[in-house]
């Protein structure tokens, strides 16, 4: 088990990259701790299983270290690096019984048979394989020769880290939560560093402590799920955790108060006012998400009147998509709360507005 760290590291599979934009993976420093249960949450393209196959050591990263515990693990290949890699596909061997492909990776690094049968039932015990270990391989179902994969990833004790990536493609998704439940109580029980891959933000909050996002090759924001929600720390986070996305305003300063456009905002913070004075970018941004707007349907103390556009009712809550001069913005309302028909008074609470610059948050002085 193992303290991973990504020193500097950077890819492109293109020979001789020149721009950001040719880098699969951009220049980035990265830890993950020993036993973490970590997601990296991303879109398709964002360079997931690139950093995931760097760690791993099948693929040889443009420039940068990757250090177990200290030690550079470059030129190690990847048998010697001692990682698990579970992939969206089993990986089994059809023609051996359950038992067999469990007891493989242990068998392969000379481990007695008191020992291989020791954790070959442990983890079989622990993924329901317990009635299927004298079955071929061939005989299962996806979602049992996937469980079978995942075994083999956990048998070995010895292992710096299981990587994920993206193991519930083929599960029904009935099992998916089971599943997911299930390597939670996997992480606990060993103790072992786990890293999933996912772009599903549902998959990665239920498995992980901590999640990395990653963005067009870099990681934007590591935090617990709840700190992506709440404090997103890129506007790519706001967007892609929650739904709907959180809202983003383009927003000034002019003699002492902020416009979004030609409203003007009632915003106290003044040091909010002064952070966006300071700016030279013109690419500020003021978000929120549409759980924390306030919403009205009579006129109230420093609400704004919006348009009501459309209404969607969800069963225990609705999503308003309202307009606020040009801007659009979503807002929920929950289930017994007044439900504004044409017009909606909103309201902002300055604790869950941020403050976006080039994208990233700046935080204010209030906070
Ligand atoms: N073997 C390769 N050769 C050239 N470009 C590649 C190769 N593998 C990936 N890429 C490119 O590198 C970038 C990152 O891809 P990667 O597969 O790491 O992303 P991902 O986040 O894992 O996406 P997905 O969820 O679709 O697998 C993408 O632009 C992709 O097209």
């Amino acid at each position: 088990m193992a303290e991973i760290m990504l020193k500097s590291l950077a890819h492109s599979y293109l020979e001789s990259p020149r721009h950001a934009e040719d880098f699969a993976i951009r220049e980035m420093t990265h830890v993950w701790q020993q036993g973490g249960a970590y997601a990296l949450l991303g879109p398709s393209g964002c360079g997931k299983s690139t950093l995931l196959n760097i760690i791993s050591g099948l693929l040889v990263p443009t420039s940068g270290e990757v250090h177990f515990d200290g030690n550079v693990v470059n030129p190690l290949p990847p048998e010697e690096r001692n990682i698990a890699q579970v992939f969206q596909f089993p990986v089994v061997y059809d023609t051996m019984t359950v038992y067999d492909n469990l007891a493989f990776p242990l068998r392969n690094v000379e481990t007695s048979e008191t020992k291989v049968s020791e954790r070959v039932e442990e983890v079989a015990d622990v993924l329901d394989l317990t009635s299927l270990l004298k079955r071929k391989a061939k005989n299962l179902t996806a979602d049992e020769k996937q469980k079978v994969s995942m075994g083999r990833g956990l048998v070995r004790d010895d292992v710096s880290a299981i990587l994920f990536d993206e193991p519930l493609t083929v599960i029904d998704p009935h099992l998916k939560w089971k599943l997911r439940r299930k390597l939670k109580e996997i992480h606990q029980r060993f103790n072992i560093t786990m890293i999933y891959v996912t772009h599903d933000q549902l998959e990665a909050s239920t498995f992980a402590d901590k999640i990395a996002v990653m963005y067009e090759g870099q990681v934007v924001q590591f935090g617990s799920p709840r700190e992506l929600f709440e404090r997103p720390g890129h506007t790519f986070v706001g967007y892609f955790i929650g739904s709907p996305g959180m809202n983003f305003m383009r927003v000034r300063a002019s003699d002492g108060h902020l416009y979004s456009g030609d409203v003007l905002l009632p915003i106290t913070s003044s040091s909010l006012y002064e952070n966006v004075t300071r700016c030279t970018s013109d690419n500020i941004q003021l978000g929120i998400r549409p759980e924390f707007i306030e919403v009205h349907d009579t006129p109230v103390e420093r609400a704004l009147e919006s348009e009501v556009i459309q209404v969607q009712d969800l069963g225990t809550y609705s999503i308003l998509s309202l307009r606020l001069g040009n801007v659009a913005l979503k807002a929920r309302v929950e289930e017994g709360e007044p439900l504004p028909a044409d017009k909606a008074y909103i309201h902002f609470p300055e604790a869950w507005t941020g403050l976006y610059v080039d994208e990233y948050r700046v935080e204010s002085g209030d906070e």
